[in-house]
């Protein structure tokens, strides 16, 4: 994550990029340079020394987590902000600090192993996504990757399958073939069962090889199935753990079928990996529109003092896609299982949450589960579950009996003292006709409004908006009262529109065009970072099941059966009766 950024000269002299974690012998040539945060992060590019704030810190990119390393994080912030600089000033960097790194001792090596290295996911996110990382400098030159999985292949393999799959961004056109070239040259096969511990004593072996005396740190990204998970996890637990550095596991979604099971994966979890080691993955929170949740209501002025109650009449989160789900839904996890328990819990937690006392991770984790756990759990009556329709053949028939539900309509309610009867109505589902993720922030009327009858028949039109549009274009749209030019005093509602692919299609980097990095980049780079703040904690995981277990359990035991849609369709009709039911005027589509 990075709020800020800024391009500096760096030294010709310069040995290592501080993305490295072997080498910090650096100097520089200028005294100071100013630095926008309190928190920095930095990498070589062309030759320019980039400083970047935000959650990482610089202390972090060498050493790791503020949680693993507080006391050491402390200090260095300590010779950071130094002399009369106040909090919120822009304060120097001097040389004397820069001079300084070459006593930082050497940095941890970092080996990241992908658990199901053969699987989709592996190929078409995870390893791209760590090509990007490296590519951009985020990964240690020395970095080993290591592919895990019960297939027969050799490190060849693994590298021809990984090659298949990468590509060179429009950013990344610079030497792309050549650190390609490098990246796969890092890249090494394990072959190995997931319930045995033989196959991880291996993969520890050869780690320790690559990592040799110096401190090491390693990740496990666990990209199997439920019904392996535990099992990999344990192993991992007991034979791969890092021995002389942190060790941190990604676990992939659904986090469990239920409230049960999903405790049973956890205490599993937390047998063999302390609460800090584990980063829960939702890849949709690493979406630029997720992050920017938090930053537009706590760094903006004019949002905050109305987000509550008197001022917000209710709030929608839409999550349509167009695209089918058939063979993803078809063991029964359904939509509330996939989207909604993690992805619509945790956009409404993060939209809803206090303050927390800083950007850290937990105490933003700890602002989450106490929204979650003040979130009323889901009344079935306030759930509408769909299913769209076979594309061919009867129409009238469902997919397959076993599919769940490709869609949920579902009205949330926050009992706390900021959220008190707002409905909260949320929309997901797959198979429609937009593809369209969205979240609106309906505002109150204007109280004795005197332009009342200017704005024209219906007031809801007139209304202020606040609208976070993810996809399609990213954008962030506020709906506001105006006047229509020309004699007369009619009122519009016009957009003030903040359309992303305009304001930041080129970046300040080299104004080279650049792309968003896709989330999976974005949550690795956390992971790597020990920033957690997008990862569930366990507790978040038990809220959220909770507020669906009334849906879900009805689901389960009456055999619910879902409205059926047709597939390109606007979905179940029931939705527009409970938008109805809770006084919530429909979003466009
Ligand atoms: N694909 C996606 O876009 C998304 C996936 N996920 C989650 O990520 C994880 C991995 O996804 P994906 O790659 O699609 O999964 P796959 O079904 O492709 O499985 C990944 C690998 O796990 C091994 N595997 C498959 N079935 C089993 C089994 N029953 N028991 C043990 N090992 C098995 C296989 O490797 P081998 O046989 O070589 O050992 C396979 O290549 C899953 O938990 C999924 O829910 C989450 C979001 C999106
Ligand atoms: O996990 C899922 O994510 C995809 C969205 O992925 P993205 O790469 O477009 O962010 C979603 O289509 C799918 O329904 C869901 O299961």
């Amino acid at each position: 994550m990075s709020l800020t950024s800024c391009l500096l000269p760096f030294s010709q002299s310069a040995t290592a990029p501080l993305t490295s974690t072997c080498s910090c012998h650096l100097s520089a040539s200028f005294s100071t340079f100013p630095v926008s945060s309190r928190n920095y992060y930095s990498y070589l590019r062309n030759e320019s020394l980039v400083l970047n704030g935000g959650g990482s810190n610089l202390w972090r990119r060498f050493y790791g987590s503020a949680a693993d390393l507080r006391s050491e994080e402390t200090i260095l912030e300590t010779d950071l902000v130094t002399g009369s600089h106040k909090a919120g000033d822009s304060p120097y960097v001097s040389k004397q600090f820069l001079d300084g790194l070459s006593d930082v001792p050497r940095g941890a090596s970092l080996c990241i192993a992908v658990v199901g290295a053969t699987g989709e996911l592996a190929r078409g996110k995870i390893f791209p996504a760590l090509f990007a990382l490296y590519y951009s400098g985020y990964l240690p030159e020395d970095v080993g990757i290591f592919g895990y999985s019960r297939k027969n292949l050799t490190d060849e393999d693994l590298r021809s399958i990984i090659a298949s799959t990468l590509t060179c961004r429009v950013d990344h056109q610079e030497n792309c073939g050549d650190k390609m070239d490098a990246f796969l040259s890092r890249t090494y096969y394990i072959n190995g069962g997931y319930d045995n511990r033989d196959g991880m004593s291996r993969l520890d072996k050869r780690m320790k090889q690559i990592e040799g005396v110096s401190k090491a740190n390693r990740i496990f990204y666990l990209s199997v199935p439920q019904e392996a998970l535990v099992d990999v996890a344990c192993n991992i637990g007991d034979k791969a753990q890092a021995p002389q550095g942190w060790t941190r596991i990604i676990v992939e979604k659904p986090f469990g079928f239920n409230s049960y099971s999903s405790h049973q994966l956890t205490k599993s979890l937390l047998s063999k990996f302390e609460e800090r080691q584990i980063y829960r993955i939702d890849h949709m929170l690493g979406r630029n529109l997720i992050e920017n949740l938090t930053v537009l209501r706590f760094s903006n002025l004019v949002f905050e003092p109305l987000w509550n109650r008197t001022y917000i009449r209710n709030v929608q989160v839409i999550v349509s896609e167009s695209v089918a789900q058939t063979a993803k839904y078809s063991d029964g996890y359904g939509i509330i299982r996939d989207i909604f328990h993690s992805h619509i819990l945790q956009t409404i937690a993060l939209l809803t949450m206090e303050p927390p006392i800083s950007l850290d991770g937990e105490d933003i984790r700890n602002e989450k589960v106490k929204v979650l756990r003040s979130t009323r759990r889901l009344d079935p009556a306030d759930a509408i579950l769909g299913q769209y329709k076979s594309r061919s053949g009867d129409k009238n028939e469902a997919i397959l009996n076993s599919v769940g539900p490709t869609y949920c309509a579902a009205a949330l309610y926050i009992d706390n003292a900021r959220w008190d009867g707002v409905p909260f109505l949320v929309r997901v589902g797959t198979g429609l006709i937009k593809h369209r993720v969205e979240i609106h922030v309906q505002f109150r009327h204007v109280p004795g409004n005197i332009y009342r009858d200017n704005i024209g028949v219906n007031i809801d039109l007139g209304t202020n908006e606040l609208i976070l549009r993810d996809e399609p274009d990213e954008a962030i749209l506020v709906k506001i009262n105006n006047k229509v030019p020309g004699l007369g005093l009619q009122l519009d509602a016009s957009e003030l529109n903040l359309l992303y692919k305009d304001r930041h299609v080129l970046v300040f980097l080299n104004f080279a065009p650049t792309q968003v990095p896709d989330s999976y980049e974005h949550l690795i780079h956390d992971v790597i970072d020990g920033d957690n703040h997008l990862f569930m904690r366990s507790d978040e995981v038990a809220a959220a099941w909770n507020i669906l277990s009334p849906v879900l359990d009805e689901i389960d035991k009456h055999h619910t059966a879902p409205e059926l849609y047709e597939f390109g369709g606007r979905g179940p009709v029931g939705a527009y009766y409970l938008w109805a039911k809770h006084g919530v005027p429909w979003a466009d589509e």
